[in-house]
C-alpha cells in the first residue's frame, strides 16, 4: 500500500484507497441554549462534500457557523440534526487521522520547538529518535531549520504559524482542518505562508476545510469554494475553482484573468450574505 507521500498531485485523488478521507455533512443543523434559555439556530440544513485530497474553502459572514461546523468535522461538538461523515463513518467523537491549525498558535510555550513538532508522533507511539528525526525534516520543510531549540515567545508570528503547520503536517493526516489560519498575519506574511502551506499540501494531499474571512486567499487556495449564508448558516452556493495546480505564488495568481473572474463571480454571491449580516448586528432591518 501507497504511503499518503506517494499521493498523486492532480486534485481529488478518488480512489478507493483514499475513500477514508472523504467528508460529507448532510443537513447539518445546530442548535444552542442561550444563557436566557431561548433556542438559537446556529446552523440549518448545511450540506457539502470534500472529496479525498480535495481543497475546500468555506467562506461566510461573521457569526453564519463556519467554526461550529468545523467543531462538528472533528467530533468535539455533536450536531443536533443531520451528520458528518468521514470515510463513510460517522463522527460521533474525536476522528482519528484530524489536524488543526486555528488563528491562535496552539503551541505550548514551555516547549521548545523541536518538542512542539514532534509531540504528536510520540503521543501516537512513534520511538523518541524517529519522532526527533522527523521532527527536524518537517522543521526544514517549512525552513526553519536551526531554530528548534527556541522557544515560541523567541519567535515572529510567521515563524509561529511554520512550527504549527509543522506540527499538523508531521502527523501526515488525511483531514486537515484549518480556522483562519494566517487571520492574524500581516499581508505579506500571509501570502508567504499560503504558498507554503499549498506546496506542503501538494506533497500529502490531505482533505482540507479551510475557514477564512479572506476571498482572495480562498479562490488562490482551494478547490472547490463554499459561500454560507448569514445566519443561520446554511450553503449559498459551491463554486468550482479549475485553476491549474501546482498554483506556484499565491500573490501572482490572483493577476490571473481566471482568477478575477472567479473572485468577482463568488464576491456577487456573498455580499449580500455579508450586508445582511452586517445589517442585523448593526441592529437595523433586512
Ligand atoms: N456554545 C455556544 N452557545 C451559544 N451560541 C453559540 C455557541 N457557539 C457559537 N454560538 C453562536 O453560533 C453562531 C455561529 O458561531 P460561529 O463561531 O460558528 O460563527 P463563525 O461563522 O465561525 O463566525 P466568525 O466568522 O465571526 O468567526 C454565532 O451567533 C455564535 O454566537
Amino acid at each position: 500500500m501507497a504511503s499518503r507521500n506517494d499521493v498523486a498531485t492532480g486534485p481529488g485523488p478518488d480512489t478507493a484507497e483514499h475513500a477514508d478521507a472523504r467528508i460529507e455533512i448532510s443537513g447539518l443543523t445546530k442548535r444552542f441554549l442561550t444563557p436566557a434559555g431561548e433556542v438559537f439556530t446556529a446552523l440549518q440544513g448545511v450540506s457539502f462534500t470534500v472529496e479525498p485530497g480535495r481543497f475546500c474553502a468555506v467562506v461566510g459572514p461573521t457569526g453564519c457557523g463556519k467554526s461550529t461546523t468545523l467543531s462538528m468535522v472533528s467530533g468535539l461538538d455533536r450536531p443536533s440534526e443531520g451528520s458528518v461523515k468521514v470515510g463513510g463513518r460517522e463522527v460521533d467523537g474525536i476522528t482519528e487521522g484530524v489536524s488543526f491549525m486555528f488563528q491562535t498558535d496552539a503551541l505550548l510555550p514551555w516547549k521548545t520547538v523541536l518538542g512542539n513538532v514532534l509531540m504528536g508522533p510520540v503521543f501516537r507511539g512513534t520511538p523518541k529518535q524517529q519522532a526527533q528525526a522527523s521532527a527536524r525534516d518537517w522543521l526544514r520543510r517549512v525552513g526553519l531549520a536551526g531554530f528548534e531549540d527556541r522557544y515560541p515567545h523567541q519567535l515572529s508570528g510567521g515563524m509561529r504559524k511554520r512550527v504549527a503547520m509543522a506540527a499538523a503536517l508531521i502527523n501526515e493526516p488525511k483531514i486537515l482542518i484549518m480556522d483562519e489560519p494566517f487571520g492574524a498575519l500581516d499581508v505579506q506574511t500571509k501570502a508567504i505562508m499560503s504558498t507554503e502551506l499549498l506546496s506542503l499540501w501538494e506533497q500529502i494531499r490531505p482533505s482540507v476545510i479551510f475557514i477564512t474571512h479572506d476571498l482572495d486567499e480562498a479562490v488562490a487556495l482551494a478547490d472547490q469554494v463554499v459561500v454560507m449564508t448569514s445566519g443561520p448558516g446554511s450553503v449559498k452556493a459551491v463554486f468550482d475553482i479549475d485553476l491549474p495546480r501546482p498554483r506556484g505564488s499565491v500573490q501572482e495568481i490572483r493577476f490571473q484573468p481566471r482568477f478575477i473572474e472567479l473572485q468577482h463571480r463568488i464576491w456577487d454571491t456573498l455580499r449580500e450574505e455579508v450586508e445582511r449580516a452586517y445589517a442585523l448586528t448593526a441592529g437595523g432591518t433586512e
